[in-house]
């Protein structure tokens, strides 16, 4: 199976060496930076230890013949750029499956590849990229859950599944993917309302007086608008997202709190601003969502 990942950042970076060490045919999409940076292998330093993955890359540009899977792995901001520079690599059976946060992509890509040829798909590993090109994988999670957004599991579907079940990774098939998106979707719009709108970690929100009721009563909104959209958290997943959100000590901040502190482009429009319209859409009240959209977009308007 000839598999194009587009983007070689944290995620597309991480799962494609795990594909390429089990002797999957990978190419990277990357820009010519990246493409230098890899040149002499992909550097991945985890849990696992420090390794060098020798990886095949291809600019927009030298893009030859189709794919059997094209994975999307870029922030939301370069989606838009990605969608044209994937499109030449797409065929009438190729399917894309996008790693990014949030639910806004799929209509997206949708648009234009059309529901037959998109997955909808979420990815659970703690990673990032140094300014050199390493990838550093923070904690040893690294789950990939992907499934029919428009209708059943076909078989095309368990052939990419079986491709993707690789070791260092662990692939399952969810036939509700919406479902695991929206999830996904509430508990990052919970962990970047809490820690953007408190400005530190967790462990120091939960120390302060109040902190801990905040929390729980952010988790209640998004879950709220979870459930309003047909996507109730489940049990077991609201005691996860409590826990990981409220656990005293913790020094977990989300990925927007850090992009924005960092000062680099973050995904506020495609997490917040899209989760604050559906709310609205659906008649849900969140305020303190509301706030910490309001303040992202002061930032963003301050920092311009
Ligand atoms: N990091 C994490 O732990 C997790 C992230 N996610 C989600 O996954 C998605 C991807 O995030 P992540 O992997 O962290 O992002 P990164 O910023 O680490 O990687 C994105 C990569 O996309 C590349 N890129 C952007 N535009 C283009 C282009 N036009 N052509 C080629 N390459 C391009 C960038 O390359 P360049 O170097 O050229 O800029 C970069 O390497 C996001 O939606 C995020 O929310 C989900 C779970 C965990
Ligand atoms: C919470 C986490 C690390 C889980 O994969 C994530 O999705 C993110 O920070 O973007």
């Amino acid at each position: 199976m000839r598999i194009l990942i587009a983007g070689a950042g944290a995620t597309g970076g991480y799962f494609g060496a795990r594909l390429i060490q089990a002797e999957r045919d990978v190419t990277f999409l990357v820009r010519p930076r990246r493409a230098e940076q890899l040149r002499d292998g992909l550097r991945l330093v985890g849990p696992g230890g420090e390794e060098t993955v020798p990886v095949a890359t291809v600019t927009a540009e030298a893009l030859e013949g189709t794919y059997d899977l094209v994975i999307v792995a870029v922030k939301a901001g370069a989606l838009p750029d990605m969608i044209d520079q994937i499109a030449p690599a797409m065929g009438p059976e190729t399917m894309v499956l996008p790693f990014l946060n949030g639910m806004a992509h799929l209509q997206a890509l949708t648009d234009r590849f059309g529901p037959a040829r998109v997955l909808g798909g979420i990815v659970k590993v703690v990673a990032t990229v140094a300014d050199d090109g390493t990838i550093h994988q923070m904690h040893p999670i690294a789950t990939l859950t992907l499934g029919p957004p428009f209708g059943q599991v076909t078989d095309r579907i368990r052939r990419i599944h079986r491709e993707l079940s690789v070791s260092g990774m662990e692939a399952s098939i969810a036939e509700d993917v919406v479902g695991a998106m929206w999830h996904k979707w509430a508990f990052i719009t919970a962990a970047g309302v809490i820690t953007c709108l408190m400005r530190a970690p967790i462990g120091d929100i939960v120390a302060a007086p109040d902190g801990e009721p905040f929390i729980r009563a952010v988790i209640a909104e998004t879950e709220q608008v979870s459930a309003a959209a047909g996507h109730p958290m489940p049990g077991p997943e609201h005691d996860a997202m409590v826990g990981m959100l409220s656990a005293p000590g913790s020094g977990f901040t989300s990925s927007l709190y850090r992009d924005v502190t960092a000062g680099l482009p973050h995904e506020g429009e495609h997490l917040l601003g899209a989760f604050v319209a559906t709310a609205a859409g659906l008649g849900v009240d969140i305020p303190l969502t509301a706030l910490a959209l309001l303040q992202l977009r002061a930032h963003d308007h301050a920092t311009a």
